[in-house]
């Protein structure tokens, strides 16, 4: 009984998101095991088996910082934005694509040829153009950091109507051809090319997965989980965000403010977690809805 009752309460939103469009970002701090990144390769197995059309952003934060320090070079951040020289750019690159990409392309593929990987580079997908942190009320060049310019959501529309499972690395080819001649690619934060895709994808929902329940109230002195914001509360509170949560929160403003019906931060270090939303009534973690937002029976995330 108890695995049929499962079944059952799963489905007012497997039937409000079949055929619909999830994009999923999987944080690189999420990603602290090998069993943990299993559980998530089934999780998109299952969404994808289930009628939903999952595409997944990844992250790797941590991994391009270990890969730095493993080169002696420092990793410093501006407004939760990584300072991004030529050199830590080519290590950004091999990292995102070369590693993290890869491996969660081989979960994946080991239950099917379901997914492909690519980067914004790949037929055009993303463009940027150059972002400045915002530090204390002042512009701060980062080097090579894009800000979302363009995405060609055909390219990704393909592969979902072919069946297939896109895994993208938040690497952007500039938005202007000249910049682009050198090879200078721009290094996107990965919640904010989830974001993007996700806008451009009229996806209905985003999901990011991170290392904390939500968003924290009184972060770092309480872990009392912010459960619902609509888009005015949250542009409310941006302003007094730190760190890695900055990047993330702008990107659920941004889905929500562009199409995306719900955004939501969950905890990615409980395996399954992303099933594991689908039964809770009330959703987990901290979601986002746009102001307009008409409640209706079922209606979460
Ligand atoms: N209000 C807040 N609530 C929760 N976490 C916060 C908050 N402010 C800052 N943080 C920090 O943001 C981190 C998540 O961002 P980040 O490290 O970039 O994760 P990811 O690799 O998943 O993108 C948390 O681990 C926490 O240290
Ligand atoms: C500009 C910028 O900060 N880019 C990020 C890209 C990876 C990322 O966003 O990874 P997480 O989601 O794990 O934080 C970086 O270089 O770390």
């Amino acid at each position: 009984m108890p695995k049929a009752r499962a079944l059952i309460e799963a489905l007012p939103w497997m039937a409000r998101h079949h055929g619909k469009t999830v994009v999923i970002k999987f944080g690189g701090n999420a990603m602290v095991d090998d069993d943990l990144k299993a559980a998530f390769a089934k999780d998109i197995l299952f969404l994808r088996h289930a009628g939903l059309n999952p595409v997944v952003v990844h992250g790797g934060g941590p991994q391009i910082s270990a890969q730095l320090g493993r080169l002696g070079l420092e990793s410093r951040f501006e407004g939760g934005l990584r300072v991004t020289t030529d050199e830590t750019m080519d290590v950004v690159r091999m990292v995102l694509a070369g590693q993290v990409q890869r491996e969660l392309v081989g979960l994946l593929n080991e239950h099917g040829p379901h997914a492909v990987g690519m980067t914004g580079e790949d037929a055009r997908l993303m463009t940027a153009v150059k972002r400045y942190a915002q530090t204390d009320g002042r512009s701060v060049d980062i080097g090579r950091v894009g800000e979302v310019a363009h995405v060609d959501a055909g390219v990704v529309q393909d592969l979902i109507d072919h069946g297939r499972i896109p895994v993208i690395s938040s690497i952007a080819r500039p938005e202007d051809d000249k910049d682009a001649a050198g090879g200078g690619v721009l290094n996107v934060n990965a919640d904010t090319a989830a974001a993007a895709l996700a806008a451009a994808l009229r996806a209905e929902a985003l999901l990011i997965l991170t290392d904390v329940e939500g968003l924290y109230a009184n972060w770092p002195h309480s872990d009392e989980v912010i459960p619902r914001l609509t888009a005015a509360e949250l542009a409310a509170l941006l302003p007094r965000l730190a760190s890695g949560m900055i990047p993330k929160m702008e990107a659920c403003l941004h889905a929500v403010n562009n199409g995306v019906r719900t955004a939501r931060v969950i905890d990615g270090r409980i395996k399954h977690s992303i099933l594991l939303q689908i039964f809770t009534e009330d959703g987990v973690g901290t979601v986002v809805v746009p102001d307009d937002e008409v409640s209706f029976e079922g209606a979460t995330a």
